[in-house]
């Protein structure tokens, strides 16, 4: 069983590709309105987590609750219903490049529900608002600029009105302020939708501005090694290679880091 606000409860996850341990011992829950952040070095498994809490991955062993159910113990059908409570946001934004950006955030609603076109055209106008965009509704994506296809991508990933968020690398190959504008849009998303968000990102001082929970994945031991918010963890860890690791990083770009 899950608390009521607990909306995903991950339980002594492993993640191995043949002899190859990913990750083990993975345990957390998510906390219904966090920000949640999933952290550690190049190769430590923080898309291969998310990819397994979105569906795309079967991991080794172990369990991830959504809400009482065991997610991976549903059958194809209830997990694609299931599915549908979850945004998914890919650092490439994964436009389809022969449809306008419009096109792109109907899609989800014309395969997953039964709305008239003119419902979803005012959808899509609203989603395309939330996030800045509605001049770009008749735009295909190679007419647009990075930052523009990130936030046409977060408007398709809340095209079914998810509870849970995940972006994996959001702000990746975007300029410091267009990535700034991105942090305040995914609190916005989270204070004005009631979102709940898991973010991979190494954008340390992104994520000291905006995530309030998270878990250290660890490359060596290959399990979890810290658990808490990253300017928790990057002021109070006592764990040295955690230290290290968010404070080498927060050193590079002092002045973005939202700390006070
Ligand atoms: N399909 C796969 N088959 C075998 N190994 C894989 C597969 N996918 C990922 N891996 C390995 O799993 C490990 C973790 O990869 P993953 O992409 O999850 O790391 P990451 O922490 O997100 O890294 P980065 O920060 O560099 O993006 C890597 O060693 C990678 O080579």
């Amino acid at each position: 069983m899950t608390t009521s606000d607990t909306l995903i409860s991950v339980r002594d996850l492993t993640i191995a590709f043949g002899p190859k341990v990913i990750q083990q011992n993975v345990s957390f829950d998510l906390k219904r309105g966090s920000i949640f952040a999933v952290m550690g070095g190049s190769g430590c498994g923080k898309s291969t987590l998310l990819k397994s809490m979105v569906g795309l991955l079967r991991p080794t062993s172990g369990q991830i609750l959504v809400g009482d159910e065991d997610y991976w113990a549903q059958d194809e059908k209830r997990r694609t219903e299931l599915n549908h409570r979850f945004g998914v946001l890919f650092q490439s934004a994964a436009l389809w490049s022969s449809m306008t950006v419009g096109e792109n955030v109907a899609l989800p609603m014309e395969m997953f529900t039964s709305l008239t076109p003119d419902v979803i055209r005012r959808l899509v106008e609203l989603k395309l608002g939330f996030v800045g965009m509605e001049q770009a509704i008749d735009l295909l994506p190679s007419e647009i600029s990075g930052g523009m296809r990130k936030r046409a991508g977060l408007a398709r990933a809340i095209a079914l009105d998810p509870d849970i968020l995940f972006f994996d690398e959001p702000s990746a190959g975007l300029d410091p302020i267009t990535s700034a504008r991105l942090d305040d849009l995914i609190l916005t998303l989270r204070d004005g939708l009631g979102a709940t968000i898991v973010i991979v990102s190494h954008e340390l001082p992104s994520l000291f501005k905006i995530a309030d929970d998270g878990i250290f994945l660890d490359a060596k031991t290959h399990t979890p090694i810290a658990r808490g918010a990253p300017r928790d963890l990057r002021d109070h860890s006592a764990i040295p290679d955690v230290v290290a690791f968010m404070n080498r990083m927060a050193e590079i770009s002092p002045a973005t880091d939202a700390k006070g």
